[in-house]
């Protein structure tokens, strides 16, 4: 890897006499993690936990996680290790006993969105954003598939947030950023960085700061990371943001054994991760808290509501109620032909979000109206609350889930007529119907895997089910 001659003269002058241990890291191979949905599966069992969170573990090598089933249930996802930290700011900053309003500004791919949506207490609200919408797209198939549905996908500028004036408790803003830390796993990341680039990212940062400041109560809390080293787009941006807001840094206590470097500049506390210190990549972390003190809960002003959300027939609604357990936990609304169920404790403030923002996904969609019929949606089979004892299931084994998760028609010995739950290793991968006895496959065309299955399907391909008892 030929690293920039100023990236490099900055890292010698940051690091000291730790430089070479650093500059021998960034040539060697990159660690692979996973977060485990501790809401769909067990732990696994015999694999290195990563030190700064419950949930998250080390593989011995790279699989072809398209090839397993589980990853496509939702049961984990593919993270950076060093990304989950926020675990810590978490448990740390925050009462996550309490139900809070949560954005994750920067969201897509999904990875601190589905980490957040763990973490968080279930009445809760998560609103995850993406600017750009083919990747708000990606990350509403990945919250879908986490199943919690206490989430609202949003696709809208920072600056649209100023219209939820103190409206969060906490915000996670991981900033688009020169990706300085990437640069052992994508060689991309090397040819596109520039002095010039960083500071344009650091620029784009504060404006990003700037635009979200307002939607956070006083007394909310905000975490700001990024992937890269440089000081411009970490303490610095911090410091800049404690010197425009009344923004207050916060410590958070750190366990030595696990490398991560401390840093203190200009008041700002700040986290850093280099590569010869911890397993995972390059990584910043800074958290403040907002001066004041929050108000109870959020106003939305006006005596008699009036609501953007559309409640749901209570026809429609006796027909689903059944297919998700504890029903009365939600408020069921009806969206075109989609029915969907929203925590009731939440549905106040997702009207909310739902009046000022553009929503790509929400909560779980159930069902979907065709007639007089209703027709179970992907995001059902997705959910931690759906009632399997409402519907036939089918067991499948390894080739048959792939088959499947392909959208080809599987044969399953066996005829009706009725909707049948499809399941690998006792989770839901989606929805097929019987015909006679054929099965129509309704795995969602856009998410199919579209690789080529190899010729022997066997034990070589990796299943996380083969850690978990
Ligand atoms: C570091 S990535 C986020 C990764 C994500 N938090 C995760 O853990 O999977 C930064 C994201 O910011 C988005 N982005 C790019 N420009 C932006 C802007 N001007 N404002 C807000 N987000 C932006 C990118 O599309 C990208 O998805």
């Amino acid at each position: 890897m030929d690293l920039p001659v100023t990236f490099v003269e900055r890292m010698q002058r940051l690091l000291g006499a730790e430089y070479p241990a650093f500059e021998q890291a960034l040539q060697g191979t990159p660690p692979v993690s996973i977060r485990i949905n501790s809401a769909k599966i067990t732990i696994p069992e015999g694999l290195p936990p990563v030190p700064w969170t419950t949930t998250g573990y080390y593989l011995p090598e790279r699989p072809l996680f398209t090839l397993d089933p589980m990853i496509h249930a939702g049961a984990y996802y593919v993270q950076e290790a060093s990304s989950m930290f926020l675990e810590q700011a978490l448990r740390q900053a925050v009462d996550l006993d309490r139900p809070l309003q949560v954005l994750d500004l920067c969201g897509a791919p999904g990875g601190k969105s589905t980490h957040l949506a763990s973490l968080l207490s279930p009445d809760s609200l998560l609103v995850s954003n993406e600017v750009i919408r083919s990747r708000a797209s990606i990350l509403a198939e990945n919250i879908a598939k986490w199943g919690s549905g206490n989430v609202l996908v949003t696709s809208n500028d920072p600056r649209d947030f100023g219209k939820l004036p103190e409206f969060f408790d906490l915000m996670v803003v991981d900033a688009p950023c020169s990706g300085e830390g990437m640069f052992r796993k994508d060689a991309q990341a090397v040819q596109e960085w520039s002095e010039e680039n960083v500071k344009l990212c650091a620029q784009r940062q504060q404006r990003i700061l700037m635009d979200v400041w307002e939607a956070l109560r006083p007394g909310g809390i905000l975490v700001y990371s990024t992937c890269t080293w440089n000081e411009a787009e970490n303490e610095q941006n911090i410091a800049w943001l404690a010197e425009q807001q009344d923004a207050e840094p916060i410590k958070l206590q750190l366990d030595p054994t696990w490398g991560i470097v401390p840093t203190q500049q200009q008041g700002v506390e700040g986290y850093r991760f280099y590569p010869h210190k911890v397993q995972g990549e390059g990584f910043f972390m800074a958290v403040v808290r907002k001066a004041g003190v929050a108000a109870d809960s959020y106003e939305s002003g006006g005596r008699k509501k009036k609501y953007k959300l559309t409640i749901a027939g209570k026809k429609e609604r006796a027909l689903v109620e059944n297919w998700v357990q504890d029903p009365e936990r939600f408020e069921w609304v009806q969206y075109g032909e989609v029915i969907s169920a929203i925590p009731a404790p939440i549905f106040e403030a997702a009207d909310q979000v739902y009046q000022k923002l553009y929503v790509v996904y929400a909560g779980t969609e159930v069902a979907e109206v065709k007639g007089k019929k209703l027709k179970p949606m992907h995001g059902l089979a997705m959910s931690q609350y759906l009632n399997k004892k409402a519907f036939q299931t089918v067991d499948l084994n390894l080739e048959e889930a792939l088959r499947f998760l392909r959208k080809e028609d599987i044969s399953l010995g066996s005829s009706g007529s009725d909707w049948v739950l499809m399941l690998y290793k006792g989770l839901p991968l989606g929805w097929a119907k019987q015909v006679g006895n054929r099965i129509n496959n309704y795995y969602p065309k856009e998410w199919r895997i579209r690789m080529e299955l190899p010729a022997e399907i066997g034990e070589e391909l990796f299943s996380l089910g083969r850690y978990l008892v």
